[in-house]
């Protein structure tokens, strides 16, 4: 099975359609009013509504007013959420909907004992550390620091890019990768031709 790859920082539609026609899985919106990516609720679901089938879209957010998530679910039933804040298995889990749980690799912190709290998140994304920074850094991290027994699939993220993408599957082997700053013009615009060679890179790898 090839890997899957999901593209995040999603602004606007002719970006979404173009990801899903090259072959992404899932297409990531940034709910994080502080992001350069950050889309509103409403234009996120306009989005949405306009998906082909067998995509998943994926409503990030960094510590969120529970507001900010009802007024996101309250748009389409397709969401798949994603925590990239300090938001404990009980807030994630309070949507009943199928959630990753992001983690970033601040040194010293045990990522194994970090990921079982988690027990019913789909996958756990593990992503670059950078103070101050809760996501969408591009900077990459040591990959031999990803313990081999996860308790859930690997969502592997951080400073890829169409140049690297395909030797970290193959040193990684994760459930997916996931990629914002590699394969963007400039910040929450894509780049077309990196978007495709990223993905063929991924599943190729
Ligand atoms: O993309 C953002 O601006 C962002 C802001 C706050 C939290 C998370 C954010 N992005 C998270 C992602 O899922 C990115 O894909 C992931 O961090 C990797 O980003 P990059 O290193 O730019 O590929």
């Amino acid at each position: 099975m090839s890997c899957r790859v999901k593209i995040c920082g999603i602004t606007n539609l002719s970006d979404a359609l173009h990801a899903s026609e090259c072959g992404a899985d899932a297409l990531g919106f940034v709910f994080y009013q502080k992001s350069p990516r950050y889309i509103s609720p409403e234009d996120a679901n306009k989005i949405v509504a306009k998906l082909p089938p067998f995509i998943t879209p994926v409503a990030l957010f960094v510590d969120a007013d529970e507001a900010l998530v009802e007024s996101v679910l309250a748009g389409s039933a397709r969401w798949t959420l994603q925590f990239h804040g300090n938001e404990s298995p009980e807030q994630c889990q309070r949507w009943l909907r199928p959630y990753f749980k992001a983690i970033r690799m601040k040194p010293g912190l045990d990522i194994l004992e970090e990921a079982s709290r988690y027990t019913d998140a789909s996958a756990v994304l593990l992503d670059a550390y950078k103070a101050g920074v809760p996501g969408g850094t591009g900077e990459t991290f040591d990959w031999h620091l990803i313990p081999d027994e996860l308790p859930k699939p690997l969502i592997l993220a951080g400073g890829l890019t169409a140049a690297n993408v395909e030797q970290a599957v193959n040193a990684v082997t994760p459930y997916a990768v996931d990629v914002s700053g590699g394969v963007e013009q400039h910040k929450g615009i894509k780049d077309p031709l990196k978007v495709m060679q990223f993905i063929t890179g991924a599943k190729r790898g």
